[in-house]
């Protein structure tokens, strides 16, 4: 199976990293291509990928071609392509809002196309993905596709009228995992403890807490319960917190990220 990235920007860099260390593929079978030739160049350097200097040229050379470019762009370079190109690859887009009906017009009539949600943490291995087809996509090159992803995360096949939704929980919410924990990492920097320290130290600590949802499958207001001792430290932050809104700016802050979602896909 050879794939071919279209875009070699910063998702296309985590999933060809995620790829390539995963083995799924020899590092050669994965192909590259850019406008910014810096950006090919280093991934090539880093990861032995090959380097194609158009989408065009890259196309003979493999099955299952990933546009990793932004999502009023992917159209625009898809249809630039000959048709004739197209025959027996499968066309997946990774493009936050650009759904499956407006790839298809850019498209050659019938061409299989799936769409992907990834994560930026498909670097380490941890993305959570979301996948759909249009109809001309066979159970085998689906398998094919899952695999892929599979490889830098784990897969959740949803209906595309949920994309939406997951584009702000999975697709965007690193950021803001991130964010938080960064700014638990700044409380303690304020409190005078130095700030790479802290920011390990953060880390960690949501990383646990995320295993501890997944792993014992409680609901997270039981294990916050159990955090916070009466009279202790823990409830004493959470009405500073809420004080200050803390759930509904979250919940805001995801309903942002859907409507601008919505408002990608022009529709
Ligand atoms: N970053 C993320 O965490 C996630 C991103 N995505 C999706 O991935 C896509 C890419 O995002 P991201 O990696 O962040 O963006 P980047 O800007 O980092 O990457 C896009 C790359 O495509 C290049 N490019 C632009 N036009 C062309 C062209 N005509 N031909 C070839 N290459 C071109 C850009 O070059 P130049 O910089 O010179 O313009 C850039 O290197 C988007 O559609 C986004 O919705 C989805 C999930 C998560
Ligand atoms: O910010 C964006 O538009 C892309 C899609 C999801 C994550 N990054």
């Amino acid at each position: 199976m050879k794939i071919g990235f279209i875009g070699a920007g910063k998702m296309a860099t985590a999933l060809v990293n995620g790829i390539v260390s995963s083995k799924l593929v020899p590092s050669n079978d994965v192909f590259v291509t850019d406008i910014n030739a810096d950006a090919t160049a280093k991934l090539k350097q880093e990861l032995n990928v090959s380097v194609a200097d158009s989408a065009e040229n890259m196309l003979s050379k493999v099955d299952i071609v990933i546009t990793a470019v932004g999502p009023k762009v992917a159209p625009q370079i898809l249809s630039g392509i000959k048709d004739e190109l197209f025959k027996d690859k499968t066309v997946v887009s990774i493009a936050a809002g650009l759904q499956l009906d407006t790839l298809a017009a850019a498209l050659p009539a019938k061409t299989p196309i799936v769409r992907i949600m990834p994560n930026i943490n498909a670097v380490v291995g941890e993305a959570a993905i979301a996948l759909c087809t249009n109809d001309y996509v066979e159970d085998s090159v689906k398998a094919d596709v899952k695999k892929i992803f599979e490889s830098v995360g784990t897969v959740y096949e949803l209906p595309e009228s949920q994309f939406s939704i997951f584009t702000a929980i999975s697709g965007s919410s690193p950021a803001y995992a991130y964010l938080f924990i960064d700014s638990i990492a700044r409380g303690a920097v304020k409190n005078g403890m130095n700030k790479d320290l802290a920011t390990k130290i953060a880390a960690e600590a949501v990383l646990g807490s995320a295993k501890m949802i997944k792993e014992t499958g409680e609901e997270p207001w039981t294990l916050i319960n159990n955090v916070s001792s009466p009279g202790g430290t823990t409830v004493a932050g959470l009405v500073e917190l809420e004080d200050n809104a803390f759930i509904s700016t979250v919940i805001k802050g995801i309903d942002a990220t859907i409507n601008k979602d919505k408002e990608l896909s022009g529709k």
